[in-house]
């Protein structure tokens, strides 16, 4: 859990909110990430079956999203959440998320601990800085970035 990372986001006041996104569907590279929202709202993730919940913004509240690099050390039994934030039409929108990461320099792969049972490794061995220069190489897309750590079996 090495090193961290803090974004400032502002969302201006969108004229057509229906036409844009503020940050398209995507999911964290961290481990956790630890979410302040303003109380506008805007944030929507990703339940089953392609269903978007709005998280409302709680006043004083905090949203911790599970990253990637937890879905990758548990082996799946904890997976990073998609969302995606919309604007909005009469007001701007701040929000602070702090990415709890793994070091750049660190391998990540699922525990040793996880598979101490017998579990079969769904993901193999990443440097974590190749993950994250992965994320940014690209558009947003979903949770299609965790296939780069994905094993491939034939
Ligand atoms: O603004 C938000 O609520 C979420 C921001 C976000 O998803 C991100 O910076 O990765
Ligand atoms: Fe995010």
């Amino acid at each position: 859990m090495g090193s961290k990372r803090i974004n400032l986001d502002y969302y201006p006041i969108c004229p057509k909110p229906e036409l844009t996104v503020g940050i398209g569907r995507h999911s964290d590279v961290s481990t956790l990430t630890v979410l302040l929202q303003d109380e506008v709202g805007g944030l929507y993730v990703r339940g089953e079956d392609d269903y978007w919940i709005h998280v409302p913004p709680v006043d004083g509240s905090l949203v911790i999203n599970v990253g990637d690099a937890l879905q990758i050390m548990s082996n799946g039994r904890y997976k990073s959440v998609e969302h995606c934030v919309m604007t909005d039409g009469s007001k701007s929108r701040i929000s602070i998320p702090i990415f709890i990461n793994p070091r750049p320099s660190d391998k990540i792969s699922p525990l040793r601990e996880v598979l101490a049972s017998g579990e079969k490794a769904v993901y193999k061995e990443v440097l974590y800085s190749d993950y994250v220069k992965h994320f940014f190489r690209k558009a947003h897309d979903g949770k299609k970035t965790i296939d780069f750590a994905k094993i491939r079996r034939t």
